[in-house]
């Protein structure tokens, strides 16, 4: 497998993001917010707003878009099970698989790596959405916003993943679409990709300290040979 810099060691896993990397989830989160929003009688928020605030787990987006929309902090009791239905309701209906993805993700298999998916997201959701898009066989691992005690930028989750894989940080290849993915990736002392495509809190990925990036996962399929 040729990577587009050259890794300390050589490569023999990968951690890979979930959402703004593999799948474009953001009108999920548009539909389920505005669902909430319209239950607690809020006015609703537009798809840019709620791209700079994804990233960082479901509960931080609840508390972040109340904040957005100047509601009372307490409403969050009432706003976090209210997103959870909705959003499980919702769940893969207004998301898509980024173009590339499949590709990228045989041609890492192909290469012998084994492969986990970590996101901030609730293993609940991540789960069934991996499901319906047809990514979940892909995976030898799949671990949530809620399957460790502390979510990315944190090193914890992906030292954990690394455990799992039995696969050292050094030779595990972090793949993301944010600053969350990239501190991680660098304080587990894991090398690591960006996709110029995702979230990123409305920042651009090429600005993040990362170790390459990659417009498309299907630059991976055409950098190995075969
Ligand atoms: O749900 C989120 O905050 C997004 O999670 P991810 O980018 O880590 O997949
Ligand atoms: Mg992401």
């Amino acid at each position: 497998m040729q990577l587009p810099f050259t890794p300390r060691f050589p490569v023999q896993a990968a951690i890979v993001d979930l959402d703004g990397t593999l799948v474009d989830t953001l009108g999920d989160f548009h539909a389920a917010l505005a669902a909430t929003l319209a239950e607690l009688g809020l006015p609703p928020l537009g798809r840019e707003a709620i791209a700079r605030l994804v990233g960082k787990g479901s509960e931080h987006l609840i508390r972040a878009v109340l904040a957005e929309v100047h509601a009372d902090p307490g409403l969050y009791e009432a706003a976090w099970p209210a997103y959870q239905r909705h959003y499980l309701a919702i769940n893969g209906r207004h998301a898509s698989v980024y173009p590339g993805v499949p590709q990228g993700l045989r041609a890492m298999r192909a290469a012998g790596w084994k492969l986990a998916c970590l996101t901030n997201k609730p293993l609940g959701f991540a789960r069934p959405l991996l499901a319906h898009t047809g990514l979940l066989d892909s995976f030898d691992h799949v671990f949530g916003g809620d399957s460790f005690e502390r979510k990315k930028p944190d090193p914890l989750p992906l030292l954990r993943t690394c455990e799992a894989l039995g696969s050292q940080p050094a030779r595990t290849l972090m793949v993301g679409d944010s600053s969350n993915d990239a501190a991680a990736a660098r304080a587990a002392g894991c090398p690591v990709l960006l996709v110029t495509y995702g979230y990123n809190h409305g920042q651009p990925a090429r600005e993040v300290d990362a170790d390459a990036w990659v417009d498309s996962l299907a630059e991976l399929a055409a950098l190995s040979p075969g």
